[in-house]
C-alpha cells in the first residue's frame, strides 16, 4: 500500500512540474539560500568540533628496589579529564649500580646515583610540562630491611635521595617506603589497568611479583566473605566496581634473600666447604661468612666460630636442590582455615595470574615461560639445566652477567617450589599463570598503579558515557543536514508558491 502511495506521489510531483515548472525566481532563491545555509551549518558544526592536536601530560615514578632503581615516565592525553585518557609508559631508565639501600654507609651516593636517569627524564619530558609533572620515588624491600636494621641510616638515604630529586625541574611529590601490602596491591592495579579489566568490570587477573628481597601475591578470591586475616585484605572501589583483594608480601622471600636463607641452612654448622645441589657442577667460589649473614633475614643464624670464608661448590642436582629450597619454608603452623606458608593466611587460588619482575627474568632465560607445557616437563628441563657443567653454561652465554648465570638453577627451583608448595598451584592451575614483562608496551610492576592512585586517575565511580568521537559527530551532522535537505525538496515539490490549485496527495 505505502509503496503504491509513494509511486503515486512521485507521478503527481512530475505532473505538477510539467504544469507549473519549479524554477520560478522565488523557488530558485529559496533553494539557493537553503543549500548555502545547510553547507554553512555543516561546515561550522564540523570545524567547531575539530580535534585539537594531541597534547600529553606526564608523570615520573622511581622504583627504588633492593637490587636496583628504575625510572619510569608515564604519559596521558592532556585534554581528556583525569578519567578518560589512557595512561601508558613513555620511557624507562635503569639506574647504574645497586639499589639505594646499598648506600647505607655513603648516603650521598644514593642521591648521586639517580642523576643520570633524572637528566634523561629532563630531556624526555617536554620543557613546558616540567613544572607540572609529578615526580615520586617509592622504595621497597631493600629499604624495609635497612630500616629494620638501622633506621638512622635509612633516614639518611631518603634525605640524600630527596635532596638530589629536588634539584630537577619537576613537581617533586616525595620519596617514601611502600608497605608490602601497597607493593602487592599496586602491582595488581597496574596489571588490571593495563589489561583494561577495571574500566570494563571484567574478571580480574592476580599479580605475582618476585623481587630480590620480597615477593608479593595478590588476587581477588572467589566467594570472599570477611577475610580471616584483615591485614591481608585491601578493598577498592574502581570505576563503580568493588574489589576485595587478598594480598601478601613475604619479606626475605625475594630471590636474593631466599638464596641467603638457603645458604644459611647449608652452612648452619659453620663448615669450610658446602656442596650445593642448586649450583652447576664445576662451580666453585670462595665466599665470606660475614657477607652472607649481613642481612636481617639471616643475621640471627650466623654460626658461632665459623671460619672467615667457605668454599661454595656446585653439585647440579635439581631433586636435591628442591629439598634444600623446601627448607626455607615453614609449613607446620597455621591458625587459619588455610595457609600458604610461614603461618600466613591464603584463600584458595582463583582466576588467571600474571607473574612479573624476577619471575619473568628467570623463566625467560630458562625458556620456560610457556605454561601450557606440563609441570613435569618444566621440571625435567630445569633438571637438565642444573646438571649442565658450569664452564659449558659460561661458554653458551658469554653476554649474560655471571652472577645471574650462576643463580638461574637455584632461582628456577625456588620459583617452582614457591608456586607449587608455597602458594599451592597444582599441575592444572599452573597453566593459569602467564609470565609477563610488559602489557601493551608498559612494564608490569607496582609503579603505574602507585601513580594512578596518587594522582586520583582511577575514579571510584564509572565516568559518564564518553563524548562522541569526531568522526561520529561529523556523520551525525551530515545525516541531519541531508534529511533537512530532502524534506526541503519534498516541500518544494508539493507546496509551490506559484500554484493556487494544489492537487491533494492522499
Ligand atoms: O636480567 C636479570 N636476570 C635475572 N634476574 C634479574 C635480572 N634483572 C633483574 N633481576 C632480579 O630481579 C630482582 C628485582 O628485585 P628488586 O630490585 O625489584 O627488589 P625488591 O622488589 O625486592 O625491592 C632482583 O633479584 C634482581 O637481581
Ligand atoms: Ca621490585
Amino acid at each position: 500500500m505505502s509503496a503504491q502511495r509513494a509511486a503515486g506521489s512521485l507521478t503527481d510531483c512530475r505532473e505538477m512540474k510539467e504544469k507549473n515548472p519549479w524554477h520560478t525566481p522565488v523557488t530558485i532563491s529559496i533553494t539557493v539560500i537553503g543549500v548555502i545555509a545547510i553547507v554553512a551549518l555543516v561546515t561550522v558544526a564540523v570545524l567547531q568540533n575539530k580535534p585539537v592536536p594531541q597534547k600529553y601530560k606526564y608523570g615520573i615514578v622511581l622504583d627504588a628496589g633492593s637490587s636496583h632503581t628504575a625510572l619510569y615516565i608515564y604519559k596521558w592525553p592532556a585534554e581528556k579529564d583525569n578519567n578518560t585518557g589512557r595512561v601508558e609508559q613513555e620511557h624507562s631508565c635503569k639506574v647504574k649500580g645497586k639499589g639505594i639501600s646499598s648506600y647505607a654507609e655513603t648516603p650521598w651516593q644514593a642521591g648521586e646515583s639517580l642523576t643520570e636517569c633524572m637528566e634523561d627524564a629532563v630531556k624526555q619530558v617536554p620543557t613546558k610540562r616540567h613544572f607540572e609533572t609529578p615526580l615520586y620515588l617509592g622504595a621497597t624491600a631493600g629499604m624495609r630491611l635497612l630500616h629494620m636494621e638501622n633506621s638512622v641510616a635509612s633516614d639518611k638515604v631518603f634525605q640524600a635521595v630527596e635532596k638530589s630529586l629536588q634539584k630537577f625541574p619537576f613537581s617533586y611529590q616525595g620519596a617514601r617506603m611502600l608497605s608490602g601490602q601497597e607493593e602487592g596491591a599496586f602491582g595488581w592495579v597496574t596489571v588490571n589497568y593495563l589489561d583494561d579489566r577495571l574500566k570494563q568490570g571484567l574478571e580480574t587477573t592476580g599479580a605475582l611479583d618476585l623481587g630480590g628481597a620480597s615477593t608479593q601475591i595478590s588476587f581477588v578470591p572467589k566467594n570472599y566473605i570477611i577475610s580471616e586475616s584483615p591485614s591481608n585484605s585491601v578493598t577498592f572501589r574502581l570505576y563503580g566496581n568493588d574489589y576485595n583483594l587478598y594480598t601478601h608480601s613475604f619479606l626475605c622471600y625475594g630471590k636474593d634473600q631466599v638464596l641467603r636463607l638457603a645458604l644459611a641452612h647449608q652452612t648452619k654448622s659453620g663448615p669450610g666447604e658446602i656442596a650445593d645441589p642448586c649450583f652447576h657442577p664445576g662451580y666453585s667460589e670462595s665466599k665470606n661468612y660475614s657477607v652472607l649473614y649481613d642481612s636481617p633475614c639471616v643475621s640471627d643464624r650466623k654460626p658461632q666460630g665459623a671460619p672467615v670464608t667457605f668454599h661454595h661448590k656446585g653439585e647440579g642436582n635439581f631433586q636435591q636442590c628442591q629439598e634444600v629450597v623446601k627448607n626455607v619454608f615453614n609449613f607446620t603452623s597455621c591458625k587459619y582455615s588455610r595457609c600458604s606458608f610461614n603461618g600466613v593466611f591464603q584463600p584458595p587460588l582463583h582466576g588467571q595470574f600474571g607473574a612479573f619482575s624476577a619471575y619473568y627474568y628467570v623463566m625467560d632465560f630458562l625458556n620456560l615461560t610457556d605454561t601450557s607445557v606440563p609441570l613435569t616437563t618444566v621440571k625435567d628441563k630445569l633438571a637438565k639445566h642444573c646438571a649442565t657443567p658450569w664452564n659449558q653454561i659460561i661458554q653458551q652465554h658469554p653476554e649474560i652477567h655471571v652472577k645471574y648465570l650462576a643463580e638461574y638453577c637455584f632461582s628456577g627451583a625456588y620459583i617452582l617450589t614457591l608456586l607449587t608448595e608455597g602458594y599451592n598451584f597444582t599441575s592444572e592451575s599452573y597453566s593459569s599463570i602467564k609470565f609477563i614483562k610488559k602489557i601493551k608496551g608498559s612494564d608490569a610492576g607496582w609503579t603505574l598503579g602507585y601513580m594512578l592512585n596518587l594522582t586520583n586517575m582511577i575514579p571510584a565511580e564509572a565516568p559518564d558515557s564518553p563524548p562522541l568521537p569526531h568522526a561520529g559527530y561529523v556523520s551525525i551532522v551530515t545525516v541531519i543536514a541531508l534529511l533537512i535537505f530532502t524534506l526541503f525538496i519534498i516541500f518544494l515539490c508539493r507546496f509551490r508558491p506559484s500554484s493556487s490549485k494544489q492537487p491533494q496527495i492522499v
